[in-house]
């Protein structure tokens, strides 16, 4: 072990006030050194928490935050009329379903957002159909109305978005109006890439950009087919909680500084991981891994880790990023391989083939990840990303949730779209930047996007619609059967 510490520290570091338990603008003296005091000091006007994507993860967080002592006031906001409108019809509430016993939770208020469907960065309106893309030009975002008919315009404070991956742009542009410069979304999804996807499109400014935090869930979850407001609680998990550096506060490839673990006695200098032999001169300065919590990030936080069911806890930065690599590389292997082999999750277990193809796919997934630059300094990484060791967790997550449906062979079952861009392409994509070509997950994200394909086309492709009830002999055939000419 060696005492070591970069010297170039950066701003937020340098400034004693800017710690993990700042607050911005002036706070109240600290009369007590009782956490209620604390909290207590710049207290959060607006306790609304908004949760976009009613779905699984989403019905499930907004079931358990209206569970716990002095509930927030939760608003649900659709992404379609025919939901809403169910809602409305229904008793308004939502159930949850944990070992056969239902737990029914009410007083939510519900809202349309309705998503905008972009095109190569841009808002192309609401129905894709509708629209010539070629000539989308960007005139069409300027001109499109911020709020549509029936859509609020109250500022969101607290956002949770739980979309899938690759409807977060379009989720996002419906509210986007609403959000300022100290609201927090809190994005829960599968994979990795939606933030940066958020920044580019969606709020490129960083003077006006919300603040973010990250959600990694672990909790497995299915839906009801005669319920949409009911959710199974099928296997418990955790959810792994923390703030994204804002990009004024952090290069977004800047490596994390190693956090000191070891002070062996109070008053000796503090014991650093061993560090890297020179620092790498083509990486930015290390950066801190304090960073200061804004009110709503805090409040956000704070309830959401006393809401038990969720068994949420909150990690740092670094700490945070290599729980969605670890859950990446186990999602990289199990959800491609049950699609194309159209099989439940233990299906890749005792089967040497497999187990040949896994580590083929974990060989370029451990080399990407143990060559990102905003890792290098972190203790351990090679040790914790080494290709045997995701090997063992992704045997183990396939052994515990053998019987399940990967959520992505369920997406193309039901001919959805799926998250492979954001799991085996996110790898190929920081592999190509890092100089690593990761041949096998690239077939890997062309397969499963041939295979999407071919389950659409066969799903359409000559079946008849039957429509109203048939009297015998007599067969009502809908017009326009995809790929094919009209009947
Ligand atoms: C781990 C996993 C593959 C288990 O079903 C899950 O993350 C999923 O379905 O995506």
């Amino acid at each position: 072990m060696t005492g070591w510490k970069n010297q170039n520290i950066s701003p937020i570091e340098a400034s004693p006030e800017k710690t993990e338990d700042a607050v911005d603008g002036p706070v109240a003296p600290r009369a007590s050194s009782d956490a209620a005091d604390f909290y207590r000091a710049k207290p959060v006007l607006d306790r609304r928490i908004h949760i976009m994507g009613v779905g699984n993860v989403g019905s499930f967080v907004a079931h358990a935050l209206r569970g716990i002592p002095n509930a927030p006031p939760v608003t649900l906001l659709f992404s379609h009329w025919e939901k809403l409108n169910k809602w409305n019809e229904s008793s308004q509430r939502l159930t949850l379903v944990t070992d056969g016993d239902a737990e029914i939770h009410d007083g939510y208020d519900a809202e349309i957002a309705i998503p905008r469907i972009r095109f190569h960065g841009k808002e192309v309106g609401l129905n894709i159909a509708s629209q010539d893309l070629t000539e989308a030009s960007s005139e069409s975002q300027e001109q499109a109305p911020q709020a549509l008919s029936g859509e609020s315009t109250e500022p969101i404070n607290s956002l949770i978005i739980c979309s899938k991956a690759p409807f977060v742009l379009q989720s996002l542009s419906a509210v986007k109006h609403r959000l300022h410069k100290d609201s927090v979304v809190l994005f829960m999804q599968n994979g990795i890439g939606t933030v940066e996807e958020v920044d580019r499109e969606i709020f490129p400014d960083p003077a006006t950009r919300p603040h973010y935090m990250l959600g990694v869930n672990s909790h497995g979850m299915h839906n009801t087919p005669d319920d949409a407001f009911t959710t199974v609680h099928a296997g418990f998990g955790t959810i792994s909680l923390g703030l994204l550096p804002h990009e004024r506060d952090r290069k977004a490839d800047a490596p994390y500084e190693p956090v000191v673990k070891f002070q062996a006695n109070p008053g000796e200098p503090p014991v650093y991981p061993d560090p890297p032999s020179e620092l790498n001169p083509e990486y930015p300065t290390p950066a801190t891994t304090n960073f200061h919590w804004t009110p709503n990030q805090r409040y956000l936080l704070r309830t959401l880790l006393r809401t038990p069911v969720l068994s949420a806890a909150s990690f740092s930065p670094p700490d945070l990023l290599q729980m969605q690599l670890e859950k990446l590389a186990v999602n990289c292997v199990i959800n491609p391989l049950t699609v194309l082999l159209d099989a439940r999750n233990g299906s890749v277990l005792y089967n040497y083939a497999l187990t040949r193809t896994l580590r083929l796919l974990l060989s370029e997934i451990s080399l990407v990840i143990r060559s990102l630059p905003e890792l290098q300094y972190i203790p351990n990484v090679s040790q914790r990303f080494d290709p045997g060791r995701l090997e063992s967790k992704v045997v183990g997550v396939a052994r515990l949730t053998k019987d399940n449906i990967s959520s992505m062979l369920a997406d193309v079952r039901s001919g959805r779209q799926t998250e492979i861009d954001y799991i085996n392409g996110w790898i190929v994509k920081r592999g190509e930047e890092l100089g690593l070509r990761c041949l096998c997950n690239y077939m890997m994200v062309q397969l499963v996007k041939g295979k999407a394909n071919l389950v659409k086309l066969e799903t359409s492709e000559g079946v008849p619609f039957v429509q109203g009830k048939r009297r015998e002999g007599q067969l009502d055939i809908r017009e326009g059967v995809a790929g094919k000419e009209k009947l």
